[in-house]
C-alpha cells in the first residue's frame, strides 16, 4: 500500500463529521490532517487532528482531497481552498444554491469533485429503480416523502429533490412531503399511484455511518482520478 491518502474534513463537529472521523481512525489507507467547523477555537488538537475555525482555513496543512459535509454558508470557502490547493472535494451538503452548483461543476475543469445527496449504497440503488418506474408508470401520480431529524434545516432533502429528478416524466411533476421529527436519521418513500393501485419505494438510514462509508470511499476513489466532476455511481463502477 503506497501513502495515505491525505484528508481534510470540512463541517468535523457535526454529526456527519463525527462519524468521519471516527471511521477514519479505524484505517489505515487514510489520515486526517485537518478538520474545519465554523467555531472550533484556534489551535485545538484533537486526538492528534489540528482543528480549525472557517476563518483559519487557509492555514490548514495540504490534503488531497476534502470531505465536506457542512452548510451551504460553508461551500464557497472549501471549494475556494480545494482549487487553491489543487485537492479535490467531495461534498454531501445539501441546500446548495444554482449558483453553488454551477461552481462546482466549473470546479471540474481543473480539480476533481464529486457532490451526492445521498452517500448510501441503498440510495444509489433506490435511484436506479425510481428511474425505471418512472419510464414504465405514464400518468401514474409520484409522491415522495422525507422524513428526518428535528435539526434538519433543508426542505425537501437533497436526495427527496434527487429522487425527484429521477422520477421526472414529460407533463409529470413529483409532489414532496416532509416531516420533521425526532432523531431520525433519514427515511425516503417514492410512491406511484393510479386508479386501484400503488407502488411503493422506501430507504431507510439507521444510522450516519452508511453516508459517512460512501463519503469516503468516494474521496479515496477520486484521489486516484483527474479533474472532472463526477457523480457517485462512476465510483461505485
Ligand atoms: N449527502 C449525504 O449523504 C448526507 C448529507 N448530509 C448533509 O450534510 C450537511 C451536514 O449535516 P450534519 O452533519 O447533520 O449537520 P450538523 O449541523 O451536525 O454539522 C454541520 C457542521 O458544519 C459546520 N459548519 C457550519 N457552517 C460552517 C461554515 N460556514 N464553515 C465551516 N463549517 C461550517 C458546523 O460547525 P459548528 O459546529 O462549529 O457550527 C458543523 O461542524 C447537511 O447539509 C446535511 O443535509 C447529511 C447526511 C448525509
Ligand atoms: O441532513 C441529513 O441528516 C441528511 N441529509 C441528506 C439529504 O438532505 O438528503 C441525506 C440524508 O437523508 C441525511
Amino acid at each position: 500500500m503506497g501513502e495515505p491518502t491525505r484528508l481534510l474534513i470540512h463541517g468535523a463537529t457535526g454529526r456527519m463529521g463525527r462519524a468521519l472521523l471516527r471511521l477514519c481512525a479505524e484505517r489505515d489507507d487514510c489520515r486526517v490532517v485537518g478538520a474545519v467547523s465554523s467555531r472550533s477555537p484556534a489551535q485545538r488538537v484533537v486526538d492528534g487532528i489540528p482543528h480549525f475555525s472557517a476563518a483559519e482555513l487557509g492555514g490548514a496543512p495540504g490534503f488531497d482531497v476534502a470531505i465536506d459535509f457542512s452548510l451551504p454558508g460553508g461551500f464557497d470557502a472549501i471549494l475556494a481552498a480545494c482549487l487553491a490547493r489543487d485537492s479535490a472535494l467531495v461534498s454531501g451538503t445539501t441546500g446548495l444554491s444554482e449558483a453553488q452548483q454551477a461552481a462546482l461543476r466549473q470546479a471540474g475543469e481543473r480539480i476533481g469533485v464529486l457532490w451526492a445527496a445521498n452517500f448510501s449504497l441503498g440510495v444509489a440503488l433506490l435511484e436506479e429503480l425510481v428511474e425505471r418506474a418512472a419510464a414504465a408508470l405514464h400518468g401514474w401520480d409520484c409522491d415522495i416523502v422525507e422524513m428526518h431529524h428535528t435539526r434538519k434545516l433543508d426542505a425537501p432533502s437533497g436526495t427527496a429533490l434527487a429522487l425527484g429528478a429521477a422520477a421526472q416524466r414529460e407533463g409529470a411533476e413529483p409532489r414532496y412531503s416532509s416531516v420533521r421529527a425526532g432523531d431520525i436519521v433519514g427515511e425516503h418513500l417514492v410512491q406511484f399511484a393510479t386508479a386501484g393501485e400503488r407502488i411503493e419505494l422506501v430507504h431507510r438510514a439507521g444510522n450516519r455511518d452508511i453516508f459517512a462509508r460512501g463519503a469516503l470511499h468516494a474521496a479515496l476513489a477520486l484521489a486516484r482520478r483527474g479533474a472532472g466532476a463526477y457523480r457517485l455511481r462512476d465510483m461505485l463502477a
